[in-house]
C-alpha cells in the first residue's frame, strides 16, 4: 500500500492538516478556524486548548484512510504559551505575535543599550513581535507562573512546542531551531539559548525546550497514535522549503494574515542594515544551518479580515477582489494598516492605521483597492530593503499564501514592484514545506533535487504600469506612511 506524508499547519487564523504524495500533490486536507481573542486594544490572544483540539480534529479528518509515513508540524511563530508540566494546563491564553502589550518592555531594551546585544546575538530587534517579551510578561503578570517556572514546573513553548508536547503525550519538550530563532533568546551562531539574552527577559533556563534540527528522524519521537514526528519548523521557514528556495539568492513572499519575505542567504548569517531580520531558514539533520534575511509585515490579509469582520463592507475575503475591481484605481486613497505598529522595514511601534487622501468621491470600492495596494506597497518596501542588504535583484517574485488567490492583488503586486509575480501549483507551500522536511528525514524523498523537480508554476503576472505611474504611487505610499507614524505614546 502506498504511503504518504502528513503535515499540520497551525496558522494565525486557522489550522490545516494535509496529506501529500510523492509528487508533492495534496491528496487530502481539512481546515478549521479558531477564535481571535481581542480583550483590549492591541492585545491578541489564542486559546491553546482550542488550537490543540483543532489540530487533533483536522489531523483526524485529513489522515483518515491514509498510511502516514511521517508527520511534520509548521506553526505561526513567536506566539507564546506557558503551561504546567504536571497537568498540561496553560497559564492563560497564548499571547499572539501581533499582540503589542509588551511595547514598554521592548522600548526599555531599545533605550538602555541592551537592544544592540539582542540585535547582534539573536538577529532580531527588541519589538513586541517576538517571544522573549511575551514570556517576560506572562512571568510577571500571570498568578503562579514565575514560581512554577523557578521550580521547573512551568514550561515555555511556541506553538510547535505546545503541539509536540501534546501530540507525544507529554514526552517531548522540544522546539526547532527556526522557531527558537524567533524568541530573542537564542544565539544565532551557537544555536543555543544564551544566558545574557535570558537575563534580558528574566527567563529561567529550566522552562525552555530542547532546540532541535527542523528535519530529524529522532528528535521529536512519535505521536500517541504511533506516527513518526520528523519535522517541525516555523510556518514561514516551511514555506521557504515548500517553495524550494534551497540556493542562496532564492526568495519567497507568503501572503497570509501578515506577509513574510524570506531570502536564503546560505550558511552564514547576514546582518541587515535596512530593517530586515536575520533568522535561521531551516536546518536539515546534522547539516549546517541555512540562514535567511526576513522582511516581516504584520498586517496584510488581516486588513482584508478587518474589512470583513469590523467594517462589514465585504462578506468574504474573496469579495475584496470583486469590490476593488469595480473601480479602475484607488481614487487617491492610501491605507496604511499599521494596527500593530509597523514592522519591517520601519519598526515603528508608535504607528497606527491611517487612511489618507480621501475625497467625497471615494467609495468602499476604493477602500478595498487601497487595502490590496497596501499589501503590495508593504511588500515592495521589504523587497527594496532586501535588495539593499543582499545585493540580490529579484527577476521574479515567488508568492504563496491565502491572499494569492486574489488575482487582482497579484496583478497589483507585479505593477507596484515592476517585477513578474509567480505562484506555484501547490499554493499551500507551508504545509508542503513541513511535509518535505518530514519526508526528507523519513527517507521518503532522497534530497532537495527531488523536491525541486516537484515545483511547477501555475500562474505568472507581468507588470503593466508605466515607470512613472509606479514611481508616483510609491511616493504617495511613503507620504501616507509618514502620516501614520508618531501616533501613540508607547506605554501610555
Ligand atoms: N481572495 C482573497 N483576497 C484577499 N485576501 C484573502 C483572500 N482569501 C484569503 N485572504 C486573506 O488571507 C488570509 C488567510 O491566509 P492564510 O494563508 O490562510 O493565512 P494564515 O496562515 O495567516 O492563517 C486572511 O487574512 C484572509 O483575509
Ligand atoms: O500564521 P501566518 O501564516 O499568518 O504566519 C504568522 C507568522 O509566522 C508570524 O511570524
Amino acid at each position: 500500500m502506498a504511503d504518504y506524508i502528513g503535515a499540520i499547519d497551525q496558522g494565525t487564523t486557522s489550522t490545516r492538516a494535509m496529506v501529500f504524495d510523492h509528487d508533492g500533490s495534496v491528496v487530502a486536507r481539512h481546515q478549521v478556524e479558531h477564535r481571535q481573542i481581542l480583550p483590549r486594544a492591541g492585545w491578541v490572544e489564542h486559546d491553546p486548548d482550542e488550537i490543540l483540539r483543532n489540530a487533533l480534529l483536522v489531523a483526524g479528518e485529513a489522515f483518515q484512510g491514509y498510511q502516514i509515513r511521517a508527520l511534520g508540524v509548521a506553526n505561526q511563530r513567536e506566539t507564546t504559551v506557558v503551561w504546567d508540566r504536571r497537568t498540561g494546563t496553560p497559564f492563560g491564553n497564548a499571547i499572539v505575535w501581533q499582540d503589542t502589550r509588551t511595547d514598554r518592555i521592548a522600548e526599555a531594551l531599545n533605550r538602555d543599550g541592551r537592544g544592540e546585544l539582542i540585535r547582534h546575538k539573536s538577529g532580531l530587534r527588541p519589538a513586541t513581535y517576538f517571544s522573549g517579551g511575551k514570556l517576560q510578561w506572562i512571568l510577571e503578570h500571570v498568578d503562579g507562573a514565575r514560581d512554577a517556572a523557578e521550580r521547573g514546573d512551568a514550561l515555555f513553548g511556541t506553538i510547535d512546542t505546545w503541539l509536540l508536547w501534546n501530540l507525544t503525550g507529554g514526552r517531548v519538550h522540544a522546539t526547532d531551531v527556526t522557531n527558537a530563532s524567533r524568541t530573542m533568546l537564542m544565539d544565532l551562531e551557537t544555536l543555543d539559548w544564551d544566558d545574557e539574552l535570558l537575563a534580558c527577559f528574566g527567563v529561567p533556563r529550566a522552562m525552555l525546550p530542547r532546540i532541535c534540527p527542523s528535519s530529524d528522524p529522532s528528535s521529536y519521537g512519535h505521536t500517541t497514535e504511533g506516527i513518526a514526528l520528523t519535522a517541525a519548523l516555523g510556518d514561514q521557514h516551511a514555506a521557504t522549503v515548500g517553495q524550494v528556495c534551497f540556493t542562496p539568492g532564492e526568495a519567497k513572499n507568503t501572503y497570509g494574515t501578515g506577509n513574510f519575505l524570506l531570502l536564503n542567504t546560505g550558511t552564514e548569517p547576514v546582518r541587515s542594515e535596512h530593517g530586515l531580520l536575520t533568522t535561521v531558514a531551516y536546518r536539515f539533520g546534522s547539516a549546517p544551518p541555512v540562514y535567511a534575511l526576513e522582511g516581516s509585515i504584520a498586517v496584510t490579509g488581516a486588513a482584508v479580515q478587518w474589512l470583513r469582520d469590523r467594517l462589514h463592507i465585504i462578506g468574504t475575503a474573496a469579495e475584496c477582489e470583486t469590490l476593488a475591481a469595480r473601480v479602475p484605481d484607488n481614487g487617491g486613497m492610501y491605507f496604511v494598516p499599521a494596527f500593530s505598529g509597523l514592522f519591517a522595514p520601519y519598526w515603528r511601534a508608535d504607528a497606527r492605521g491611517a487612511i489618507v487622501g480621501m475625497s467625497q468621491y471615494d467609495t468602499d470600492a476604493h477602500l478595498a483597492r487601497a487595502t490590496l495596494e497596501a499589501i503590495c506597497y508593504q511588500s515592495r518596501d521589504v523587497v527594496e530593503a532586501m535588495q539593499q542588504d543582499s545585493g540580490v535583484t529579484l527577476d521574479v517574485l515567488k508568492v504563496d499564501g491565502g491572499v494569492t488567490a486574489n488575482d487582482l492583488c497579484m496583478q497589483l503586486q507585479a505593477d507596484i514592484l515592476g517585477v513578474p509575480v509567480s505562484r506555484p501549483m501547490v499554493a499551500e507551500t507551508t504545509a508542503l514545506g513541513a511535509a518535505y522536511a518530514a519526508g526528507l528525514a523519513a527517507g521518503y524523498w532522497n534530497d532537495t533535487d527531488e523536491l525541486r523537480a516537484n515545483w511547477h508554476e501555475s500562474h505568472r503576472w507581468k507588470p503593466t504600469w508605466s515607470p512613472q505611474q509606479r514611481a508616483e504611487g510609491y511616493q504617495r505610499w511613503h507620504d501616507a506612511v509618514r502620516r501614520s507614524l508618531d501616533w501613540i505614546e508607547i506605554g501610555a
